[in-house]
């Protein structure tokens, strides 16, 4: 694998979730891969599972770590070409991701999208600048438009817990105080879509997701109808795609809750984290035995170490060829 950017980079999606589930009971089976090697861990915006997991799937595989908060701490940076660098960015993409590429073998990049404009927010700008100019493999710690690692988390915890062998999986939209990404559900259409299982999109008028992530996903308006004999509700919040970054509904009658989950087949209910109770589900959904967030989080490491453990080995391949 070079870069991991999206579902395009999954070669063999199927076999990257078994060999993560196989990570998760055997976790230090690679141990030395990753020896005399450094992953960098570059965040524009806050993290907390993302930071943390990917940080023990690298030390599983023996890399060393260098983590920066360079939204905060960094100089202020200029993403672009033939830009008079007159105002308060101090340094330019083209001299920051190639230093970054000379201490790091890895390069982990979160950059959330600005949600003011869409063409460039959906034209991933800042990452595509980092694979340009950095000279090392990128992998997404969740960009402008996807959320990779989380999004194969997701099907892993689906194939771990799944009791039908095509089961009926629901993205559903719930209300929310912010206007946010629709990085995350972009991501997860993109990975259900690739993936054998019946998938259904709910989410009130105006929420319809960039027809490239939707694809040939089910959509419905109706919340009810939708969460029928499913077997996974994923819940996620996301501002307008076509009224661009735009909260156009807080109705609180999306709110997850154990009357509509009594809808289900006795579904699993899922979220990436952060999540705010009682606003986005009632805490009695997320306290019942059926909620598998917690479960669904830890699963991040597998995800990370599985991505992780196929980059080493084409930069392994590369360097030794001799040895293959
Ligand atoms: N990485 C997981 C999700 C990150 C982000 N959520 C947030 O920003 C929530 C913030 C809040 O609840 O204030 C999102 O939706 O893309
Ligand atoms: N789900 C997720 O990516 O969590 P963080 O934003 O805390 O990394």
């Amino acid at each position: 694998m070079q870069h991991f950017l999206s579902v395009k980079d999954a070669i063999d999606v199927q076999a990257l979730v078994k060999e993560a589930l196989l990570y998760k009971k055997t976790p230090y089976a690679d141990k030395h891969i990753g020896k005399n090697r450094t992953m960098g861990l570059l965040f524009f915006n806050s993290s907390l599972r993302t930071r943390l997991s990917t940080q023990r799937a690298a030390q599983n595989l023996g890399l060393e770590l260098i983590v920066m908060n360079v939204g905060q701490d960094g100089w202020g940076l200029e993403f672009e070409d033939g830009a008079i660098m007159d105002g308060n960015k101090a340094e330019h993409i083209r001299e920051a991701a190639p230093v970054v590429g000379q201490y790091c073998d890895i390069v982990g990049i979160r950059s959330f999208p600005g949600l003011l404009d869409r063409e460039e927010d959906y034209s991933e700008n800042v990452l595509n600048q980092f694979v340009k100019h950095t000279g090392r493999p990128i992998v997404s710690l969740e960009s402008a438009t996807r959320h990779p690692l989380q999004s194969l988390t997701d099907l892993i915890t689906i194939e771990e817990l799944k009791t039908k062998p095509r089961p009926k999986v629901v993205l559903s939209w719930a209300p929310h105080v912010k206007a946010l990404p629709q990085a995350v559900p972009n991501s997860f259409a993109e990975w259900m879509n690739a993936a054998d299982v019946d998938f259904v999109i709910t989410h009130p008028e105006g929420y319809e997701l960039a027809p490239e992530f939707a694809g040939n996903a089910k959509v419905t308006h109706n919340q009810e109808e939708a969460f029928k004999d499913a077997d996974f509700i994923y819940a996620k919040n996301w501002s307008s795609y076509n009224e661009y970054g735009k909260i156009l509904s807080q109705d609180p009658s999306w709110k997850i809750t154990t009357e509509k989950m009594a809808l289900t087949d006795n579904a699993k209910f899922m979220h990436c984290l952060p999540v705010r109770r009682n606003v986005v589900v009632d805490d009695a959904v997320l306290d019942s035995p059926n909620s598998v967030v917690i479960q669904q989080a830890g699963n991040r490491v597998w995800a990370a170490q599985v991505v992780l453990k196929q980059i080493l080995l084409k930069i392994i391949r590369e360097e030794s060829p001799y040895l293959f």
